[in-house]
């Protein structure tokens, strides 16, 4: 954050109005949040633009911290508090502008010194996450928070079916995004800057789509080849039924399902804009629909619903979103999913079970009980993605061979 920032009024107002709508409206999720903002401002220069995105995902990310220097709890009426205390954290002047009237300066500037309670003031999570991190992590979690904490930085697949990694590189520079590859990942290469990359003709041509590093380690892991028959059960919009479409240079089958329609109605839209032609998409509309496919596919993706503890850096929203009891009934969805998608595979084929969750109880644990129970296959291979260690986004992937 630049200090030297000039502020406007309207600015403050905005990113006032997004945060109340993010924090307290059911159901608003940050990254549209933001989207609707800057759509809806749209005189905002690309500096205001840049002011606003960092500050609204920093004020999420770090509520527990500002909350206990401004000694207020988060409220409709203490945003503008929480506001100028991000603010003076960043050593960013207040203007005398209304929204700042009842900021106390000093007392915030006091409390920058003291030492913070709790380690969930510190690391900016409720308490029940905190324990809960504890408990299946270890020692380990304030590590993994620590890495969860950091702003993630905007990743690209290069779309295989139409260009290379280097080749895009290139076009991109045409259109003044340097991006720079990453190093062991084959497709995937790192915006050097914040920008809006959807407006390019690159992004409208199909040249690539956006996808973290650790996401692009799934479609890999699964290993699939040209020509095979393949299902991806939890499909939702697509992001990995792409990567396997080019992986399968677009030659067999893939079988995208969801239980929403509408999530299959835009992976449609963007299997159309990356010239992926190999996907046949169909709704999970009961138990029929998955019996039909039964001991049919080579290989079965389940990228499973879960508490996307692995992907707060890129939804810091989560962390005030999720409770216990939303992790606990995911938890058993994931049990009945890998139970019954895991009939789709023929045999000698391959089950992977993927989640964007870091917690054992998600990953490692859920497989284990479902080899208990399933004697039929075996564990292959088993990658766990720590924030910590890899950089990215936590991942965990299980390939499983089925057996007969
Ligand atoms: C982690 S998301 C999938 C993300 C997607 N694979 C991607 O790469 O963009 C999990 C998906 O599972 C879907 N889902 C939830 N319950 C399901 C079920 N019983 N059967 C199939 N899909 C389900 C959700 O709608 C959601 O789209």
């Amino acid at each position: 954050m630049n200090s030297k920032i000039k502020l406007h009024r309207n600015l403050i107002i905005g990113l006032h109005k997004a945060l109340e709508e993010s924090f307290f409206e059911p159901n608003k999720y940050a990254d549209k949040v933001l989207e609707r903002t800057l759509k809806f401002n749209k005189k905002w220069g690309s500096k205001d633009r840049g002011f606003v995105s960092e500050s609204f995902y920093e004020i999420i990310r770090w509520k527990n911290q500002l909350e206990f220097f401004a000694n207020r709890k988060l409220s409709p009426e203490s945003i503008n508090v929480l506001i100028a205390t991000y603010l003076l954290r960043n050593k960013i002047e207040l203007q005398p502008f209304p929204e700042f009237e009842k900021v106390y300066i000093k007392k915030i500037k006091d409390r920058f010194k003291l030492p913070f309670p709790t380690l969930a003031i510190k690391y900016s999570i409720p308490e029940w996450m905190q324990m809960v991190l504890e408990s299946e992590l270890g020692d380990e979690w304030s590590h993994e928070m620590k890495a969860l904490n950091t702003p993630a930085q905007t990743i690209i697949r290069a779309n295989s079916l139409k260009i290379t990694a280097e080749e895009l590189k290139e076009v991109l520079m045409v259109e003044n995004i340097i991006v720079n590859f990453i190093k062991g990942y084959k497709n995937a290469l790192i915006m050097e800057e914040k920008k809006n990359i959807f407006k390019t003709q690159a992004f409208k041509d199909g040249l690539f789509e956006i996808q973290d590093a650790s996401s692009q380690r799934v479609g890999e892991f699964a290993d699939v080849k040209p020509g095979m028959r393949v299902i991806d059960s939890c499909a939702g919009a697509g992001g990995k039924t792409l990567h396997l479409a080019a992986l399968m240079e677009n030659k067999g089958l893939i079988i995208a399902m969801d239980i929403h329609e509408w999530k299959l109605q835009t992976l449609k839209q963007r299997a159309r804009r990356n010239g992926a032609y190999n996907i046949q998409t169909k709704v999970i509309e009961d138990s029929k629909t998955l019996k039909r496919l039964e001991n049919s596919a080579d290989r079965v993706l389940i990228d499973a619903p879960c508490s996307g503890l692995g992907v707060l850096r890129r939804n810091p929203d989560a962390k005030w979103k999720l409770n216990e009891e939303f992790i606990n009934r995911v938890k058993e969805e994931q049990r009945q999913i890998l139970q019954n998608h895991s009939k789709l595979v023929r045999k000698d084929g391959i089950l992977v079970y993927a989640t964007c969750s870091i917690l054992p109880s998600e990953n490692t644990l859920q497989v284990e009980k479902f080899l208990n129970e399933n004697s039929n296959y075996q564990l292959i291979e088993e990658k766990k993605l720590m924030p910590s260690v890899c950089g990215f986004d936590g991942f965990y992937m299980a390939k499983l061979l089925r057996t007969n």
